[in-house]
């Protein structure tokens, strides 16, 4: 069976593959100091805790972190026999090369989402991901990634004012009761809540624009059902949209390497 793995500037997630549905989804924090006996003594705890006796025999990787991946190539050597499928290197195919100025300096994660998000709707596609960084990934009408938007993240920007602001808390996103905040921290969900969705708003209304033809919106990571709470912002919310590509861009490369 293959293993997805996406590994994320704050979370790593496992998913496994059997061909025709994912059997379960794995969370872990990223640690680049995280050795290879270390996943696997985490992952195969939870795959018996779950039930699930399955032998993994092939891996794909995305990572937007470098330094993982050594120790992911490792694990799946040692622990799966197998070298796995390492998107953004030169010997991992993708469906739709980038139209970009220099291909191999986008995130693994965006050509990943682009793979994916095309693989369920077809073209002219503009995917925002909501992970430590908010990123826009432009899908142009032949599938591929032609460039896009990143932005501070929504825990990055709430993180940000606690550090440098003496007197604001830590403070957790949600939307808040209402736009005028009452207290300091009602302020600040207001300000980044509000903010974003300006935010997301403005930026796929500029990108309509620019590329001057209808285009789907999709919404991916934790948060998007939260933010599409404060205003109509996608058209579909996917959660699964990153580990669905990585399950695509493997099976191109089984067809096609
Ligand atoms: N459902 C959720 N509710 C609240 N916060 C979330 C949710 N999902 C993710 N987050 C937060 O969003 C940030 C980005 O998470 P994640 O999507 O895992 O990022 P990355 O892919 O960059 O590792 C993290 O700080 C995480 O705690
Ligand atoms: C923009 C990102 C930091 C987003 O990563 P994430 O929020 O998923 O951790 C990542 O895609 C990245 O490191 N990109 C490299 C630069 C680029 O995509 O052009
Ligand atoms: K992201």
């Amino acid at each position: 069976m293959l293993l997805c793995i996406d590994t994320g500037n704050t979370n790593t997630v496992f998913s496994v593959w059997d061909g025709g549905k994912f059997l379960t989804t794995l969370r872990t924090a990223t640690e680049h100091q995280r050795t290879a006996d270390q996943y696997f003594v985490w992952f195969s705890t939870l795959m018996e805790h779950h039930g699930l006796a399955v032998e993994i025999d092939e891996v794909i990787i995305s990572s937007t972190v470098p330094r993982v991946v050594f120790n992911l190539r490792v694990l799946a050597d040692r622990y799966f026999g197998c070298r796995p499928l390492v998107v953004g290197k030169p010997d991992c195919l993708l469906p739709h090369p980038p139209r970009v100025d220099r291909s191999a300096q986008v995130g693994p994660d965006r050509l990943v989402n682009t793979a994916g998000a095309f693989d369920r709707h077809g073209g002219d596609l503009v995917v925002v991901d909501f992970g430590t960084a908010t990123t826009f990934d432009v899908v142009s009408n032949d599938g591929a990634y032609i460039g896009g938007v990143i932005a501070p993240g929504v825990n990055l920007s709430l993180e940000a004012l606690h550090l440098a602001a003496a007197a604001l808390p830590h403070v957790d996103i949600t939307k808040p009761q209402q736009v005028v905040g009452t207290n300091t921290v009602a302020c600040m969900q207001s300000g980044v809540f509000w903010g974003y969705v300006g935010l997301v708003r403005g930026i796929c209304d500029r990108i309509l624009g620019e590329r001057d033809r209808p285009m789907k919106i999709i919404g991916t990571g934790g948060l998007a059902p939260l933010f599409s709470q404060g205003d109509v912002l996608f058209d579909i919310i996917e959660d699964d949209l990153t580990m669905h590509g990585l399950t695509v861009i493997h099976r191109y490369n089984k067809e096609n390497g």
